[in-house]
Parts: C-alpha cells; structure tokens; sequence
C-alpha cells in the first residue's frame, strides 16, 4: 500500500474539514493510505509542510486542501499564484505527486459549496494516478 500525507488549511477550518471527509473517503477507495494529516494555519504555510511530507520515506504523494477567498485586494491572487507554483516546484523536485486542492483564489462564498467535494476529490484522484504510473 503507497502512503500519502494531507495538508489542510485551517483558515477555512469547517469547509476544509469537509474536504478531508472527502479526501479520506477516495484515498480509501484508491487503496491509499494516510499518515499524516498536518493542520497549518493557512495556505502560505502548505508548501513547507508538503516539502516536510514529501522529505519521508513513507510518502509517496502528498494533497493540499484549502480555500483562498476573494479579499478587497490582490493578496489573495498573489498568495494563490506564489503557493500552487511552489507546490508544484516540489512535485518536480521530489518526483513525487502533490495534488492541489485549493479553491480560489478569488472565490465568492456561494461559489464554495459546490467545489469542496469534487476539488478534494480530485486532489486525491490526481496524486493516486500518478503514484501508480511511477
Ligand atoms: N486569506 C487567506 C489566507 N490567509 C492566511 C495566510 O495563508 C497565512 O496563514 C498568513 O499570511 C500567515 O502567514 N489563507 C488561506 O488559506 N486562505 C485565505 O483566504
Ligand atoms: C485571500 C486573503 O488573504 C483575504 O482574506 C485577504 O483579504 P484582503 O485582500 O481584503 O486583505
């Protein structure tokens, strides 16, 4: 069985809650197992805490949940833009897959309901693909 950590956001704590319902449920259903499941403040700290997952040996992949909102100014695109690069950086670095479940940037309220199920679901569907093709 290959073994994946799960990074959560708790800036939206019940949302996200949410999403790891779902991410449990599909990495049980793809025969993955979790080991960790890191709880950090909000998404500027996902990529530290994926790179520490991605460090072990027991990890074969790594998701990142969270939500960034749609704020009054660009800090939420910027922080957006700078993380799922990071993110993604990691995976290359690590040849080790990180599925990015985050919503937004930008995103309104009503437009969160609908996607905390099927992004999470997806995160996990994605890391699970590409640690069978490795
Ligand atoms: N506004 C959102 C944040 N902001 C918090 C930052 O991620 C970070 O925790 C803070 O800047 C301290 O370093 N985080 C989200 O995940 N989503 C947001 O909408
Ligand atoms: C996405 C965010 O960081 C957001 O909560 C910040 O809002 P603002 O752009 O109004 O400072």
């Amino acid at each position: 069985m290959s073994n994946i950590g799960i990074v959560l956001g708790r800036f939206h704590r019940k949302e996200v809650g949410e999403m790891l319902d779902e991410a449990r449920a599909v990495a049980a259903r793809r025969g993955l197992g979790i080991v960790a499941e890191v709880w950090v403040p909000g998404s500027m700290e996902k990529p530290l805490a994926i790179k520490r997952l991605l460090m072990r040996d027991d990890v074969a992949g790594a998701v990142a949940l969270g939500i960034i909102e749609r704020g009054e100014t660009e800090h939420g695109n910027v922080m957006g833009h700078a993380v799922i690069s990071s993110l993604i950086d990691l995976q290359l670095q690590f040849m080790k897959p990180v599925g990015v479940g985050i919503l937004g940037p930008g995103i309104n309220p009503s437009q969160i309901p609908p996607r905390i199920r099927p992004y999470a679901a997806a995160a996990v569907e994605a890391c699970a693909d590409l640690i069978e093709q490795g």
